[in-house]
C-alpha cells in the first residue's frame, strides 16, 4: 500500500528544451516504509540546458537529494528515465551504469569528502588514477585543475593544513579533472561562510560551465540564489517553481 501525503504543491508544466543535456521523464521514486511504501517523488518531469548553473532548491524533505541522486545515477528510480547527453542511463547494465558515470559524472558534496593523507594535487587527480591514468600525469593534470581554481600554490599541502574554502576548491578540482558532462553539486557552500560560499559559485560558473556541460547545484543556501540561470523549485516531491529567480516571498 503506497502511503500519499496530501500534497497541495501543484506541479509547474514541462518547459521543454531541444538539445537538452539532461531529460528526466516520468521518475517517480518509492521507499519501503513498514508494509507499504511511501512515494516520495512524483512524476517528474524536467529538462536542463547546458551552460547553464541549473539550481534545485526546495525545504528540507522536499526531494532534492533523491532527485539529483537519481539524475546522476547513483539511485535506481522506482519508475521513469534519465538521459544525460543522449544516454538513456537507467537503459544500462549496472557495470555500463558504473562505468558511464566513472567518465561522465564529477560530484561535489557539502563534506569536501578529500583524502586526509593524499595532498591537494592527488586528492585532485583521484578520478584520473581510477580511470587507469598513469600517477604521474593524473597529478600533474590535478595541479593544472588547482591552478585554475586558484589554489595552485596549496598543490603540495594535505587537506587539514587548507581553509573550508580551500577544501572545497580542491573537490570542485576532483569532479572536474577527468572533464565531466554533468557536474552535480549537493549543497556544496553549506559549511562555507557566505564570501567563500560565493566566491564558490562564481568559480562553478568560470571554470565548471561551457556550453558542453551541464551543471546542477543542490542548495538550501539563500545567500547565493540569485548566482543562479535557472531554478527549479521541489515541493513534496514535485517541481513548483521554474524561473530565473525565486517566487516572491522567498
Ligand atoms: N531511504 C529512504 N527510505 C525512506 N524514506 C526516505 C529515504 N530517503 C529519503 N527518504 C524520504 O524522502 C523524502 C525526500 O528526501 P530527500 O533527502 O530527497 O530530501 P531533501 O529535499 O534532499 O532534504 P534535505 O534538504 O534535508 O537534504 C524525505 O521525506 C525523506 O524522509
Amino acid at each position: 500500500m503506497s502511503q500519499q501525503a496530501l500534497s497541495t504543491a501543484q506541479p509547474v508544466p514541462l518547459q521543454v528544451i531541444e538539445n537538452a543535456a539532461i531529460s528526466v521523464r516520468g521518475i517517480v521514486k518509492e521507499f519501503p516504509v513498514g508494509d507499504g511504501f511511501i512515494r516520495v517523488l512524483h512524476e517528474i518531469d524536467a529538462d536542463i540546458r547546458p551552460g547553464e548553473l541549473t539550481y534545485l532548491v526546495g525545504e528540507s524533505g522536499s526531494g532534492k537529494t533523491t532527485m539529483i541522486s537519481i539524475i546522476a545515477g547513483i539511485m535506481y528510480p522506482t519508475e521513469g528515465s534519465v538521459r544525460v547527453f543522449g544516454t538513456d542511463i537507467y537503459d544500462l547494465s549496472d557495470n555500463q551504469l558504473v562505468q558511464f558515470r566513472l567518465d561522465n559524472i564529477g560530484f561535489v558534496f557539502q563534506q569536501y569528502n578529500l583524502l586526509p593523507t593524499l595532498t591537494a594535487a592527488e586528492n585532485a587527480a583521484v578520478p584520473l588514477i581510477a580511470a587507469g591514468v598513469p600517477r604521474a600525469e593524473a597529478e600533474d593534470r590535478g595541479r593544472e585543475m588547482l591552478e585554475k581554481l586558484n589554489i595552485g600554490d596549496q598543490a603540495d599541502k594535505l587537506p587539514r593544513q587548507l581553509s573550508g574554502g580551500q577544501q572545497q576548491r580542491v573537490a570542485i578540482s576532483r569532479a572536474l579533472v577527468h572533464e565531466p558532462k554533468l557536474v552535480v553539486c549537493d549543497e556544496p557552500t553549506a559549511a562555507l561562510d557566505a564570501m567563500s560560499g560565493r566566491r564558490v559559485m562564481d568559480l562553478l560558473r568560470e571554470v565548471a560551465l561551457s556550453e558542453e556541460r551541464a551543471v546542477i547545484i543542490v542548495t538550501h543556501d539563500n545567500r547565493v540564489f540569485d548566482l543562479a540561470d535557472r531554478i527549479l523549485q521541489m515541493e513534496d516531491g514535485r517541481i513548483t517553481h521554474d524561473g530565473k529567480e525565486m517566487p516572491d516571498g522567498h
